[in-house]
């Protein structure tokens, strides 16, 4: 064991109740908004073959042009209350919404710079609306803030002079400075979703992520922080030198998701994903492939099932409105969370082993298992096996409970959930297993020799 002033403070999961709600939570919505929507990954004709709310790194892009594009900001489609709804619809239970990304912009009125909302033709505050409409719909509100700067001069990738010490310690005054007015002017929002903190200077200011991670906590008892803010004193992040999670749930799972329950290392975890192959900000050329509504929720069940849960970004255009595609997954993942979602809200990893036609959650606290069906074998009948000395007591399909699903048990263990002759719902579909483990002397179930 190292000894550390600036590694974990806790070992295990948070366990009071904000953390409670963030389990349950299952689905999310990510939304990057900024002056890069203005460009959509385009400039002078020719498309950025990078994320598009990184164009301002392109060297097609002068910084000048870029850092002036906010002037151009003022989106007469914003409707926070249609993107609340929209959200509604899909069966999203939290947002994480960007107040800043690297690039600096500021959506809401900052008094730490000029390079905000308020300096844009549209003036007007863009997060307490959002927050309010998000909120009134009953889904909680997470704050995305960038710690790298790009705009700000003193921020530093890394600390290699007194120079750069003294400015970078300015650096983190203004950041502190910034995130206070968040958490003061938004007192609705559950937490922090913090990102750009992979540079040399941020690892080298552990005892300043963990102060500020404190500050914050001290100031929003409950608040929620991911594993991107701190550092510990070697500078490792996520993980400190014993290996242990630096933050409230794992926070690296970015665009890719465990593959087994032994990836999650117990932590709480959500994966962040976008919707085309790589870009979070409006791009007006999406390339290459991407996701199908199917395959949104297939990641879905795939999160859940492993204990964690998936957040589907969103990139709206410079005007406030969403591309179609975003709007058919939205309503797409909706219609089939309005009959499915037991499956997803309020449940967990299962622990039994997995099968090849789908993924297992388990409703919290109860002894209610669901099968999230992809595949169903070429026999028509699904195999169910438990732990031993548990039984399935019932099936029952989703949206349907008159389909006559039969339950057979298996000589060698388990069961076999038998289909209807052609069955087939064209799109995943769930089965609520109602199950009961045997108690008496245990030898009911001879062991196999
Ligand atoms: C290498 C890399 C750095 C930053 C990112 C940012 N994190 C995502 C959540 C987006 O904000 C993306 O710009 C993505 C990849």
């Amino acid at each position: 064991k190292i000894e550390l002033q600036h590694g974990a403070h806790r070992t295990g999961k948070r366990t009071d109740a904000d953390m409670q709600t963030w389990r349950t939570y299952g689905l999310g919505q990510f939304i990057h908004w900024g002056a890069y929507s203005l460009l959509g990954g385009k400039y002078n004709g020719e498309y950025y073959n990078g994320a598009a709310e990184w164009i301002r790194v392109w060297n097609k892009v002068p910084n000048a042009v870029y850092d002036n594009l906010y002037k151009q900001f003022n989106p007469q489609q914003y409707n926070p209350t249609q993107w609340a709804a929209m959200a509604k619809q899909m069966g999203v239970k939290y947002l994480t919404f960007t107040t800043k990304h690297h690039d600096g912009f500021c959506l809401w009125p900052s008094k730490t710079t000029s390079y905000t909302i308020a300096g844009t033709p549209y003036k007007k505050d863009i997060i307490k609306p959002l927050v309010e409409a998000y909120t009134k719909a009953g889904i909680d509100v997470y704050l995305y803030f960038s710690v790298m700067d790009w705009s700000h001069p003193d921020w530093r990738y890394d600390l290699k002079t007194r120079e750069d010490t003294i400015a970078f310690d300015r650096f983190k005054k203004f950041t502190k400075d910034q995130l206070t007015e968040l958490l003061t002017l938004y007192p609705e929002t559950k937490g922090l979703w913090f990102d750009g903190t992979w540079d040399n200077s941020w690892k080298k200011s552990g005892a300043f992520t963990d102060s500020l991670e404190q500050y914050l906590k001290a100031l929003r008892p409950g608040l929620i922080i991911g594993s991107r803010l701190r550092a510990d004193d070697l500078g490792n992040r996520h993980n400190d030198a014993n290996g242990l999670l630096m933050g409230d749930y794992e926070q690296g799972w970015e665009r890719k998701i465990p593959k087994t329950y032994a990836d999650v290392h117990g932590n709480d975890w959500d994966c962040v994903m976008t919707i085309p192959e790589n870009g979070w900000g409006y791009q007006e050329k999406w390339l290459g492939h991407w996701k199908t509504s199917n395959e949104l929720i297939e990641m879905l069940a795939q999160c859940v099932s492993l204990g964690g849960n998936l957040v589907v970004n969103f990139g709206p255009k410079g005007d406030g409105s969403f591309r179609p595609e975003e709007m058919t997954a939205a309503k797409d993942i909706g219609a089939w969370m309005k009959i499915n979602s037991n499956a997803i809200y309020n449940c967990e990893y299962a622990g039994w082993e997995k099968q090849d036609w789908g993924y297992y959650t388990k409703r919290t606290g109860e002894n209610k298992y669901y099968m999230i069906v992809f595949n169903v074998p070429v026999s028509g009948s699904l195999k169910v096996q438990p732990p031993r000395n548990w039984t399935v007591t019932k099936a029952t399909l989703l949206g349907d409970a008159t389909k006559n699903i039969s339950l057979e048990k298996i000589d060698y263990g388990g069961s076999f959930i038998h289909l209807p002759k052609g069955f087939s719902t064209g799109k995943p579909f769930v089965i609520e297993l109602e199950t009961q483990k045997a108690t008496g002397t245990g030898n009911e179930q001879k062991a196999k020799t």
